[in-house]
């Protein structure tokens, strides 16, 4: 089934066929930790969108009708082929955008298990029945596909967020067709190979490479697109949600964030040193839901920030694929770039750079985008370096006189995914998830991390309001339709 060039190699995926493009262009996926070539992927063109969108719409009637039980075997056949995989999907990840290998490993096995879980929904209930008025009908609802679903994912989280739309999608009874991000192409590619090989229907699952601007803007304005489910920047999540909605189509965003840690005078400092580095420097903060500002109390600032820049200073950084790296080099030579602009923004504005924020080089080092965890002291709630998401390592830390002027603070943004708080006080937990404009609320706990069988999604700038995993997803991917019926 799988008609690759020679290995890394990837063709576009088209009504259970794989098929080159007929543009004859490749798009080169670059290790960012070598700048070498690690695979390509077709540069696709409009018609070979098109065909996609068509065999996706051709097979919907087939596929609602082969029902949710069917469906779900065929999303568990898929887990354990991922699974017998999971070696060599972590790896083309660390490689194409590079996580450190526990991190790809990790996120791979929580593909499978997003998997299982939406599987398993195959066996649960369809709908509820309602009591009528009338004491001789019945009246139920019934989830209904809404058809063909158009996914396009950002290239951080090249494994989960792909599947935690595609799954729910198709055990709900709808099609595909699935625009990754070129920047992880190739390991999107990987697991279209499993869903390939698990053997689902003609055209309920397609795959198509190529530009945003091309692809991914034709898939959103195909007339026969019932729904769009994005992952990505702010900018293009507002324009998908323009088109989207001029043609009236469902659609959902998952889009930045500007995550705040607060850290109260009673926190546990240590144990807020390591969830603030875990949560800004994993992924070289490249996750919507890393911690980017850490708002302190001023009786504990001086502690905690001397603590932060201590445990920062272990940090190693190289090549992720090696057992001893602590943090890879950033994702492309754009997300380096985005970082270093950003740390002069910051100098310029008046922070105080106390801590990393340079661009490592020598030996293998100027092979790749690397860089040091940058802390800026002094920062203010306004700064540019406080209020745009940075997707990078870099912490602004901000000093407030008590809770009321960090959640002040912490508020003081367009975006609302995620915000911790360190505290051991009940009274300031309880006004935090009051007052806290953000879909994830987080105690003692770092910004990032996400369950899959719980709702997640920002609020304000961040999402467009619905949200995904956990039960959730099925009021996306489903209509509901109330029947009545009576005997003659
Ligand atoms: N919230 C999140 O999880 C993410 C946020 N970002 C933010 O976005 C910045 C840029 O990253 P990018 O990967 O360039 O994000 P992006 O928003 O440009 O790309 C995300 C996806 O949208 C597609 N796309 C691009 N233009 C499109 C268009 N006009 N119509 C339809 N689809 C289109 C891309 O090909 C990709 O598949 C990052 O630095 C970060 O700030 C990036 C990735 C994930
Ligand atoms: O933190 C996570 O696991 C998910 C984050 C995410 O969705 C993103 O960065 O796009």
């Amino acid at each position: 089934m799988k008609t690759t060039i020679k290995e890394e190699h990837y063709s576009n995926y088209i009504n259970n066929e794989w098929v080159q493009s007929a543009s004859g262009k490749l798009i080169t996926s670059i290790n960012p930790a070598t700048k070498e070539a690690m695979g390509y992927v077709q540069s696709s063109t409009e018609e070979e969108l098109n065909k996609a969108v068509e065999a996706a719409d051709k097979a919907k009637k087939v596929w609602r009708k082969l029902g949710q039980a069917a469906r779900g075997q065929l999303l568990f056949k898929t887990a354990s082929l991922l699974e017998e995989n999971l070696n060599e999907i972590a790896e083309s990840m660390t490689k194409e955008m590079g996580k450190t290998l526990p991190e790809a490993k990790g996120e791979t096995a929580r593909g499978i298990a997003i998997l299982r879980y939406y599987a398993a929904e195959g066996m649960r209930k369809e709908g509820d029945v309602i009591p009528s008025s009338d004491s001789e009908a019945l009246m139920f609802t019934k989830r209904t596909p809404l058809g063909v679903v158009g996914v396009i994912t950002p290239w951080n989280f090249p494994v989960a967020i792909p599947i935690w739309k595609i799954a729910p999608a198709l055990v709900y009874g709808n099609t595909i067709v699935f625009k990754p991000a070129s920047e992880a192409a190739v390991t999107a590619a990987k697991i279209v190979e499993c869903f390939a090989k698990a053997g689902f229907p003609e055209g309920v699952f397609n795959f198509v490479t190529g530009s945003g601007s091309v692809i991914g803007q034709k898939l959103i304005d195909h007339p026969k697109l019932n729904a769009i489910t994005f992952t990505g920047s702010e900018q293009v999540g507002q324009n998908v949600a323009k088109s989207a909605a001029a043609r009236g189509i469902k659609f959902q965003l998952e889009m930045g964030g500007k995550n705040p840690a607060i850290v109260t005078k009673n926190a546990n400092v240590e144990q807020a040193v390591e969830a603030v580095i875990s949560g800004a420097f994993k992924s070289s903060g490249q996750k919507c839901t890393a911690t980017s500002r850490v708002v302190v109390e001023e009786a504990v600032y001086e502690e905690f920030k001397q603590k932060l820049v201590e445990a920062t200073k272990k940090i190693t950084v190289g090549n992720s694929l090696e057992e001893d790296v602590w943090m890879g080099p950033s994702a492309s030579e754009s997300q380096f770039n985005t970082f270093n602009e950003y740390v002069e923004i910051g100098k310029q504005e008046g922070a105080k750079l106390i801590h990393g924020g340079e661009v490592l080089t020598g030996g293998n080092y100027d092979n790749g985008f690397f860089v040091t965890p940058a802390i800026f002291d002094e920062a203010t709630a306004e700064m540019t370096i406080s209020q745009e998401e940075i997707f990078g390592p870099v912490i602004a830390l901000i000093k407030v006189k008590d809770l009321a002027e960090a959640i002040e603070a912490a508020n003081n943004t367009k975006y609302g995914l995620s915000a911790s708080i360190f505290t051991s006080d009940i009274n300031s937990i309880l006004e935090f998830i009051d007052e806290i404009e953000v879909g994830l609320v987080r105690i003692n706990a770092e910004s990032a991390g996400v369950e899959l069988q719980a709702p997640f999604g920002g609020m304000k700038g961040s999402s467009s309001g619905s949200r995904e995993q956990g039960e959730a997803a099925k009021e996306f991917y489903t209509a509901i339709k109330t029947v009545f019926i009576k005997g003659s």
